[in-house]
């Protein structure tokens, strides 16, 4: 069944990505030592920046100052959320890490425009899909058909290697007791994609979320995405299509009923 954002599950989802990234700012808390003190990792090549030959002693961990994350009390949406501050020095670790130079001018700004857009390619993490789905519109003359609402865009970002994928989501359900607005649907879509995901994980909550604030008497999701981390990097095959299905209800009973889905998702595409 579908998890609230703030039942068990997701708590410990969060919270994991919480633990995360509390372990990458402790790592992160090391590197700002050797940053202060102007010593360069080892490892790290950056052609922006003087060359550093010396190797960079090693800081025992137990001197590492603690990231301030590490002993913030969890409240509603921090649940170990880091500072605005830490989530843009962990962006400036990353760019070193990338082989680049954060304090040349191009890159000054990066890090702040990296947390801003993260506000909202993640913004899913402070939305509440129940709640879109609160208001039902109950003068429809008693309509009890399909409702299909089809290629929906989305952009997600698969949770493994945190890359894009993006294709198009389509939704159809029976009303019982009345409509929801369409644009619910895909807000909806949105809700779930904006957050660290896998095709199949998002696919099932957009059915589940359905199924149990409309409790309609079917519902079907369809998924098609590409996945960016298959094509620009790894196995590096672009133009693959990933397909992910969730049929409930009658959708699920009724072969039927996932003929007529189909037909009318594919319906005038040739
Ligand atoms: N099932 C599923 N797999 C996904 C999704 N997004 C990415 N992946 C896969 O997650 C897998 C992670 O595999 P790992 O072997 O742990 O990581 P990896 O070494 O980076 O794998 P490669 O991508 O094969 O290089 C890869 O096969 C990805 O294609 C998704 O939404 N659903
Ligand atoms: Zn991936």
């Amino acid at each position: 069944m579908y998890a609230k954002p703030d039942s068990t599950t997701m708590k410990s989802r969060v919270a994991r990505a919480g633990d995360a990234m509390d372990a990458a700012l402790k790592s992160l808390s090391y590197r700002s030592v050797e940053a202060e003190e102007g010593r360069v990792l080892p490892m790290m090549r950056n052609d922006n920046a003087p060359r550093a030959e010396a190797q960079a002693p090693e800081i025992a961990p137990e001197i590492a100052p603690e990231p301030a994350s590490a002993t913030r009390v969890p409240e509603g949406l921090a649940l170990g959320r880091p500072s605005r501050e830490e989530a843009e020095a962990a962006v400036r670790t990353l760019l070193r890490w990338a082989g680049d130079d954060p304090n040349r001018e191009g890159l000054r700004d990066t890090p702040a425009r990296v947390v801003k857009a993260y506000g909202q390619l993640f913004g899913g993490y402070d939305t509440d899909a129940e709640e879109l789905l609160e208001r039902v519109f109950e003068e429809v003359e008693g309509y009890s058909d399909i409702v299909l609402v089809r290629d929906i865009p989305f952009y997600s970002h698969c949770e493994h290697h945190m890359v894009p994928f993006m294709g198009l989501a389509h939704i159809a359900y029976y009303p019982t007791k009345g409509v929801v607005g369409l644009s619910k649907l895909a807000r909806v879509v949105d809700t779930f994609a904006r957050r660290l995901q896998t095709q199949e994980t998002m696919t099932a909550q957009i059915a589940d979320v359905i199924e149990s604030i409309l409790k309609p008497r079917g519902v079907a999701v369809l998924v098609e995405a590409e996945h960016l981390c298959m094509a620009m990097r790894g196995v590096q095959k672009a133009g693959v299509s990933t397909i992910t299905s969730q049929f409930r209800g009658a959708f699920k009973n009724d072969p039927n009923e996932q003929v007529r889905f189909l037909t009318l998702v594919r319906g005038g595409k040739g």
